[in-house]
């Protein structure tokens, strides 16, 4: 048995990169860039008006006169071929290219107009005032969006106004999902009192779906030796296999010497955590194996630990990192494991969410966080600052 930092290095440290595709824009949210983004040309591309007013020149502002004529009515959309004089105004709408020789907008709130006579309300003024000025936000042949940025709205909308239609993305990994057990049962078939459904399947299936991952294949494979070896040796063509259930110290639990017998490189089994403490890992060619234990609670919690954390380092995302907050209730335990367990982080404090244990199919569903209780600590106290995840 190893600790849960030395096994999370081990899944870390085989960490990769899935490849690059090419996707549209519209498909690119949640997705890492994977090349840098070059600014085609200067933003604001030209002198944009802040507001709707008047654009006019601040030499003019300085030499005191505050009445001037107004040639035009400029808006947004128009070519900015106008030149602008002494004395003159135009009146231009927000978004628009301010003209030449322009350099205050003053906004038409300040602003008294008698025909085409526009005169000042207001006394104080600065050089470019409402006038945003081309290139101040981004220069021509710059990197505008590094490689590797995290794909979120704003870059979304950002990749948009420079005008990028398709991008280069890091692939998701393929996944391949197995679950196991002869107690097993579709959601469409009649339970017997003795067996239960297959929750583990969508679990995984949606913890998945949060890293924007639709797996491959789903199989469920009773426990019987021969076709659980050749349904995994058939499902060791993607990146990732995960398959749960199996892995303890049952008479039925397979899966570790079905590993062997394919030639799987055992990374680890048994991490001292509680729930998860018999997960199984292991390598073959570009494939991780992930075993992962079959109780639902145990299932979630090692997919969050160590599958989730080995896709986010393999796509250059940052990985969630443990907060701490004070603890609002007590809680012993006597294991000498890491015991992780769910708690509602409610901003100040943590609070106590009812689980009963791993087999509990309420999974701590009000959780917005999983909390530890760190080996060498037996009790914690209400008030005890406690390390938690957010998920
Ligand atoms: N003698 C020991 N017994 C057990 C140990 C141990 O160290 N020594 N470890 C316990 C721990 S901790 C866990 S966790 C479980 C893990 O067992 P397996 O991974 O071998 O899983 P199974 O025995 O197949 O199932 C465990 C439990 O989970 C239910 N299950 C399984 N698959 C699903 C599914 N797809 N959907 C919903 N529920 C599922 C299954 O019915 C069992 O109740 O072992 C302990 N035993
Ligand atoms: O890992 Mo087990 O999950 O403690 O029940």
């Amino acid at each position: 048995m190893i600790s849960y930092q030395k096994a999370l290095n081990i899944v870390l440290s085989k960490s990769k990169s899935f490849g690059l595709e090419e996707i549209d824009l519209e498909d690119a949210l949640g997705r890492v860039l994977a090349e840098d983004i070059v600014a085609p040309r200067d933003f604001p591309p030209f002198n944009r008006s802040a507001m709707d007013g008047i654009a006019l020149r601040f030499e003019d502002l300085e030499t005191g006169i505050r009445e001037f004529k107004c040639l035009e009515t400029v808006f947004a959309g128009a070519e900015n071929k106008f030149e602008i004089q002494t004395g003159e105004c135009y009146k231009i709408m927000t978004g628009a290219a301010v003209p030449k020789n322009a350099d205050v907008v003053i906004r038409i709130e300040d602003v008294a107009t008698d025909l085409d006579m526009m005169s000042l309300l207001k006394h104080d003024f600065k050089i470019y005032q409402n006038i945003a000025l081309m290139g101040q936000d981004l220069k021509k042949n710059t990197v505008a969006i590094q490689k590797r940025s995290f794909i979120n709205p704003a870059t979304v909308g950002m990749l948009a106004s420079l005008g990028k239609s398709r991008i280069l993305v890091e692939r998701l990994p393929s996944v391949n999902i197995i679950t196991t057990g002869d107690e097993i049962i579709g959601l469409h078939q009649k339970p017997f009192p003795f067996q239960i459904f297959n929750s583990n399947a969508y679990t995984l299936r949606a913890l998945l779906m949060e890293d924007l991952i639709k797996p491959e294949k789903y199989t469920h494979i009773k426990d019987d030796r021969t076709s659980l070896k050749s349904a995994i040796e058939k499902h060791l063509n993607t990146d990732i296999l995960i398959l749960t259930g199996g892995v303890s110290a049952g008479d039925a639990d397979y899966i570790p010497e079905i590993m062997t017998d394919l030639g799987v490189e055992k990374l680890f089994h048994k991490v001292s955590i509680k729930p998860g403490k018999p997960i199984w890992c292991g390598i073959k060619g570009s494939t991780l194996i992930f075993a992962l234990p079959g109780n639902p609670f145990s299932a979630m919690v090692t997919f969050k630990l160590f599958v989730d954390s080995f896709i986010k380092k393999s796509l250059g995302i940052k990985p969630s990192e443990f907060l701490k907050l004070p603890i609002n209730f007590d809680r012993s335990k006597t294991s000498s494991l890491d015991e992780f367990f769910p708690v509602i982080n409610n901003g100040v404090c943590l609070d106590k969410v009812a689980m009963n244990g791993s087999g509990d199919i309420r999974l701590g569903n009000s959780a917005n966080a999983l909390a530890v209780q760190e080996a060498q600590t037996l009790k914690l106290e209400k008030g005890n600052l406690v390390s938690f995840l957010l998920w």
